[in-house]
């Protein structure tokens, strides 16, 4: 259901809005933001990691934006995505009329090749309306060469051509087209962006009302294939609205999952915790992975587990934690200095320099996603299995070399308790596997470094005077990640150390009841300035909950976190509760996954949690 509600201040010069004010679509190459108040602020072509050609987002409008709504700005707006579909709908209400503005991104018949379609539609009255398109290539930089069309207009900039294709009248304003008319009940007017690379022909969309009908059938049949836990209908619509959105993060053409398809959306307003997502993290895809999977969708993990074998072959000992969409592994961080930030919030970074850390948890996420594929039938595959041989041979030599963790910090690196864990389920995982699947490998050795890694973690990381787990060997502070324990198996949800370590995570990380991924103030980051509540990790206390049978208060911080979504169903990654508004990258797979996972633990006696658990050796 749309959700009505007053538009402040929404059309003028400024870009700058909340993060959840913008909703996504895509078509699994690519996905633009659109603002509440019409405007795409955000868009990379052709894939979601290059230049963006609209960075209104992270800059002023004259970094581009194409925005579409009525002259008038004193008007009510809603929105929605029409069912089951990542078709967005935004309704105007002005005092002459209504309208509504339908943005989507048919599905790509040829790679490389982007469509993105709007059609405005009067449904009362008539309401005078204004286009605007400034296109800005390289990142909001590059100003393109633009032509006159007897469809609308082309726009050649390098590498990269895009034709606006309308019946619309449109006008050259300094380095901006704009379009006034006036729209009538029962009219529609439809204006299409078609990109291609410059050296490559064309591919236009003849008939954007069919387009919509086509792209419509096309997400009614992926959402059919949901396999629903049950449950309340709000909570039934939440999960459709997640599983739509990480398949939004899926790179088709390569089967890769993206973390997020944004950069340097500010973990902390005017501060430097500024990331670029655009890529594909070992972990964030695997869990990616077990969500959709569980939610029974199978293509999606085949295609993720191709991605991940061609990524990640070659030398055991180059094993990154993160890769490109297609596989590449060199993803050196810039800055771009013409681009102000999402309020100031600098710098705006591209790649990303935590693709060189050393983050052992990705090795227990790999095993554990690979095992999760192997009990769902996924088809066998024996190279998957030499693979995590090969791994297992490396790590087994390097498990105790102090690491970045799941956080990857800039601080120093530490032997992190949540690292030393996922070493664990590593091996773990591979000797379930090589028991329940007949696969041959020295499982006596595994073991044996099992045990022994057990112990380590049993002695070094135990608090007795905090009667908890801590962050780090020696260390005094706590880490929401110690809560996957009684999840990844490593101790049983009753045993007292788990009660403990939950009873002290709650203590210190809960604020406002949401939770920090740790104290930031005394965490040796390596950043400066705090940063928000992290969202998986309130959901991953509500899954700590379940399994640790306390059910009432999991779906209590379930609603609560439900209730932080956006009126379109979306979660960034943090909140700050003070302000009560969005941080962090936009829209973000791990905490839609916290919230499939969360929900489906809820509902189910084997839920997600426990299933994980019981796949303990
Ligand atoms: O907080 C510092 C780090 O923040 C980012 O990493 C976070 O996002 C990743 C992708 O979702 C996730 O895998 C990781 O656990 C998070 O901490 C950023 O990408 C890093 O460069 C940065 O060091």
């Amino acid at each position: 259901m749309a959700v009505k509600e007053p538009r402040a201040n929404v059309t003028g010069g400024s870009c700058h809005r909340n993060i959840e004010d913008y909703g996504i679509i895509g078509n699994m190459l690519t996905a633009a933001l659109v603002g509440k108040d019409g405007s795409i602020d955000w868009l990379c072509l052709p894939r979601f990691d290059s230049p963006a050609c609209f960075a209104a987002l992270l800059g002023t409008p004259d970094n581009g934006r194409w925005k579409i709504a009525p002259r008038d700005e004193n008007t009510l707006c809603s929105r929605r995505y029409l069912d089951g579909t990542a078709i967005l709908e935004t309704r105007f209400e002005t005092v002459t009329g209504v309208v509504t503005v339908t943005d989507f991104m048919p599905l790509s018949a040829e790679p490389g090749k982007t469509n993105l379609v709007r059609i405005i539609a009067g449904e009362r009255g008539q309401v005078d309306m204004q286009m605007e398109l400034i296109l800005r290539f390289s990142y909001g930089q590059a100003v393109p060469w633009v032509q006159r069309r007897d469809y609308g207009l082309s726009a050649v900039a390098g590498p990269d051509t895009v034709h606006l294709h309308t019946r619309l009248a449109l006008k050259g304003e300094g380095k901006t087209t704009r379009s006034r008319f006036t729209i009538s009940q029962g009219e529609r007017l439809s204006v299409t962006l078609s990109y291609h690379a410059s050296t490559l022909v064309p591919s236009f969309v003849p008939d954007s009302q069919e387009s919509l009908q086509q792209t419509t059938n096309w997400w009614h049949e992926w959402s059919k294939r949901e396999r629903h836990p049950g449950g309340p209908a709000h909570w039934q619509r939440a999960l459709e609205r997640s599983l739509i959105t990480l398949k939004l993060l899926t790179f088709e053409p390569t089967g890769a999952i993206i973390a997020a398809p944004t950069t340097s959306l500010p973990e902390r307003i005017g501060g430097q915790r500024n990331w670029d997502y655009r890529y594909c993290w070992l972990r964030d895809s695997a869990l990616t992975l077990l969500a959709l999977l569980q939610a029974g969708y199978r293509q999606e993990a085949e295609a993720w587990r191709q991605w991940l074998l061609r990524a990640v072959a070659g030398d055991p000992d180059q094993l990154q934690i993160m890769y490109g969409i297609a596989g590449e592994r060199w993803l050196p961080e810039l800055e771009v200095p013409w681009l102000a930030g999402f309020e100031q919030s600098k710098p705006v970074r591209i790649g990303n320099a935590a693709a060189s850390q050393m983050q052992l948890d990705v090795y227990g996420e790999l095993f554990d996603t690979l095992h999760g594929a192997r009990v769902a039938e996924l088809q066998q595959r024996n190279e998957a299995w030499s693979l995590q041989k090969v791994l297992l041979t490396t790590l087994a030599q390097k498990w105790q070399i102090p690491d970045q963790g799941i956080w990857e910090v800039r601080g120093p690196a530490r032997a992190f308790t949540h690292s030393r864990m996922m070493v664990w389920v590593a091996f773990d995982r591979a000797i379930t596997a090589a028991e329940q699947f007949h696969l041959d490998g020295p499982v006596d050795e595994w073991k044996g470094l099992r045990a022994m890694i057990h112990d380590d973690i049993c002695q070094n990381a135990f608090d007795r005077q905090k009667n908890s787990f801590v962050q780090y060997y020696g260390g005094k502070t706590l880490d929401a990640s110690l809560l996957l324990m009684p999840q990844t198996g490593f101790l049983p949800p009753d045993d007292p150390r788990v009660l403990g370590t939950l009873e002290a995570v709650e203590n210190e990380l809960l604020k406002d009841g949401l939770m920090l991924r740790y104290s930031a103030d005394d965490a040796q980051d390596g950043m400066d300035g705090g940063e928000g509540a992290f969202l998986v990790c309130s959901f991953w206390l509500a899954d700590a909950y379940v399994l640790c049978g306390q059910r009432d208060k999991a779906a209590i911080i379930f609603e609560r976190l439900l209730a932080l979504r956006n009126d379109l169903g979306l979660l960034s990654e943090e909140y700050d509760c003070v302000a009560g508004r969005m941080l962090g990258n936009f829209p973000q797979a791990f905490s839609h996954i916290g919230l499939i996972n969360t929900a489906h633990n809820l509902l189910r006696v084997d839920g997600p949690a426990r299933e994980r658990a019981q796949r303990r050796g």
